[in-house]
């Protein structure tokens, strides 16, 4: 048993999520989701479009409290921080303000300095949103997240729109950023070699309503994941999940 208060995992078992559509049309949106994520880890959620990626998400969240079964957070009393495609930030605040109002009281007045450094963010605290690039946007909402220092980070395809040099530069970013303070990361992508790139364990989800297709654990260090190793990996997913790419 781990000490109390330490960090357990991420658990989470949905079933028979189902939405009503304004026609009163039951959708079967989840079927059953069950996935655990270890405490400090990365895991990626990855399916086709629409299978119910987001709305596992958003019922970690606590958005969505209409469902079977059960989510454990990592700690029962841990922060919550969630980065969206839409970075969501507010057009008459500064980068730093949208960061410092994120601050829960007992971080109130941290010093941000390193982490705005590490994101390439420090000539940006004093910008407003509507002055920043979609990538830039990205990056004061990944210090926003990280500046919470939560125990549960959710990443809804933070990547996605953007052209893929930035990308790559924000996922190198994301990773030196998470390094320094590994705390427990669900992402979803449709991204299959940014999955390989970023995580400890990938979670396959079917067709819509989602069900767990398979799990596949990694513990090559990420420093040792070149493009070779990369292709290999994507290889030996293909093999075993095939049809997956
Ligand atoms: N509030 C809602 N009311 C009705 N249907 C919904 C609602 N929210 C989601 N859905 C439907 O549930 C299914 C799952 O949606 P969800 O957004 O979770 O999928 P996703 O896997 O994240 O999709 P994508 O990869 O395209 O982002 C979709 O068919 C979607 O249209």
């Amino acid at each position: 048993m781990p000490p109390a208060g330490a960090p357990g995992p991420l658990d989470v078992a949905i079933r028979d999520k189902v939405f009503t559509t304004i026609d009163g049309v039951r959708l079967a949106a989840i079927d059953a989701v069950a996935f655990t994520a270890p405490p400090g880890s990365f895991t990626t959620l990855i399916g086709p479009s629409g299978c119910g990626k987001t709305t596992t998400l958003r019922v970690i969240l606590g958005l969505d409290r209409d469902y079977t079964g059960h989510v454990r957070l990592p700690t029962a009393d841990g922060r919550i921080a969630a980065v969206f495609q839409e970075p969501r930030l507010l057009p008459w605040r500064t980068v730093e303000q949208n960061v410092r109002l994120a601050l829960p009281e007992a971080l109130a007045g941290a010093d941000l300095d390193a982490l705005f450094e590490t994101l390439g963010l420090a000539a940006m605290r004093g910008r407003y949103p509507g002055e920043l690039s979609l990538g830039l946007a990205r990056r004061a909402a990944l210090a926003r997240a990280f500046a919470t220092e939560p125990a549960l980070l959710l990443l809804d395809e933070p990547f996605v729109s953007l052209d893929e040099a930035t990308a790559n530069r924000l996922r190198a970013l994301l990773v030196e950023v998470w390094s320094a303070r590994p705390t427990t990361a669900l992402m979803v992508t449709h991204n299959l070699r940014e999955a390989v790139e970023l995580s400890d364990r990938i979670i396959f989800l079917t067709e819509r309503p989602a069900r767990v297709r398979g799990i596949y654990d990694i513990d090559t260090p990420r420093s040792e994941r070149d493009a070779v190793w990369r292709d290999a990996a994507i290889r030996a997913i293909d093999a075993r999940f095939p049809g997956v790419l």
